[in-house]
């Protein structure tokens, strides 16, 4: 199987190249060979490489930024995600794409189902639900993926936030009335890596197609990342930080982000067999692969 990514330096894309083996080959393109708002360059992309199945793994994702950079925002995640399915529908092939936890509005209690009503609190969130509804309808053979709080060796994130603020400090305030799941880019990979065979070997199959919550299991906020990605840390020898739990109000950002985004994952564990494991686990492999 050939896996053709759009993007290349982020956390996904290069989570899916470490994935590359003799059974799946997976090709990786960004900017400036391939930039998502120029559809011709994802069209000549396609044409060159002739792949089974495409993923988008290119996004806008400063959560802040997009706040005073919306039309951006909107640009990357709405009209370039609609161009890769519509240049993937073109080539007659089945799009996966990756969208987010901030669709929704974070009030409601509980878990969080694909069909629930979403309500994006930010204007990154708005703009890959806008994306994540231009996909469908450019390319009937889509599978939407709505990860959450993603964290891997690669590019910027949480933990590695932590870790390096644990280096010249000896407290952290962190959020502690946010809740959602830390998901480990690598995990969510290989989850791609399961859910592409399945739909390159039935591509009209109903089942395999619309949206899927992904995330890992469990649940925690963000002070309870922050103290396990310490806890685990000091274990091993590295840096450490005693995490002091504050509110969202001691910690003003630009963007809003939702109070509770916990999401249900059976659908897709339900149509691939496949389920990702608990958060903590994730975090001792992150830690493992930045130490090693
Ligand atoms: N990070 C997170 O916490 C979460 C992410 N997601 C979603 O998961 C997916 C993957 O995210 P992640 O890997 O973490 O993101 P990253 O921010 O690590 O990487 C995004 C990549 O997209 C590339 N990109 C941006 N604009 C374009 C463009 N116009 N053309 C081509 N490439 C472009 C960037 O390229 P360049 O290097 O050139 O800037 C960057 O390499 C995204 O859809 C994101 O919305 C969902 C939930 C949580
Ligand atoms: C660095 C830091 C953050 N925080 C808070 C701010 C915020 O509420 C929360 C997370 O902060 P970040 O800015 O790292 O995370 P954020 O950019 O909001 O992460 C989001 O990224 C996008 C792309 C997604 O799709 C989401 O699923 C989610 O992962 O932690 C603290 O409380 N203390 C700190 O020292």
């Amino acid at each position: 199987m050939k896996l053709f990514v759009s993007g290349r330096e982020g956390q996904l894309a290069r989570s899916l190249l470490a994935l590359s083996a003799a059974d799946v080959d997976v090709v990786a393109i960004g900017r400036p060979e391939l930039d998502i708002t120029d559809r011709a360059s994802i069209e000549r992309a396609l044409d060159a490489h002739k792949p089974d199945i495409v993923v988008n793994a290119a996004a806008y994702t400063a959560v802040d930024r997009a706040e005073s950079e919306r039309d951006q925002a909107f640009a990357i995640n709405r009209d370039g995600a609609e161009n890769v399915a519509l240049a993937a529908a073109e080539a007659g092939l089945p799009v996966i794409h990756v969208s987010t936890d901030y669709v929704f509005s974070g009030s409601a209690d509980g878990w969080r189902h694909e069909q629930d009503p979403t309500g994006p609190q930010n204007v990154y969130g708005a703009s890959k639900l806008a994306g994540e509804q231009a996909v469908a309808a450019a390319n009937p053979a889509h599978a939407i993926l709505r990860t959450a709080w993603v964290y891997s060796p690669y590019g910027g994130n949480f933990l590695k936030t932590m870790l390096r603020l644990a280096g010249d400090r000896e407290r952290v305030g962190v959020v502690a009335d946010q809740f959602g799941t830390p998901t480990y880019a690598p995990d969510i990979a290989e989850a791609i890596l399961v859910a592409a065979r399945a739909i390159v070997a039935d591509p009209q199959n109903s089942d395999l197609q619309g949206v899927f919550h992904l995330t890992a299991q469990g649940e925690a906020n963000w002070a309870d990342f922050a103290r396990e990605i310490f806890r685990q840390s000091a274990a091993r020898g590295g840096p450490s930080a005693a995490v002091d739990a504050i509110t969202t109000a001691d910690y003003p950002t630009p963007a809003r982000r939702p109070a509770n985004s916990r999401l249900d994952t059976t659908r897709f564990a339900t149509s691939f067999g496949h389920k990702l494991p608990d958060w903590r686990d994730g975090v001792a492999r992150c830690l493992a692969a930045l130490g090693d």
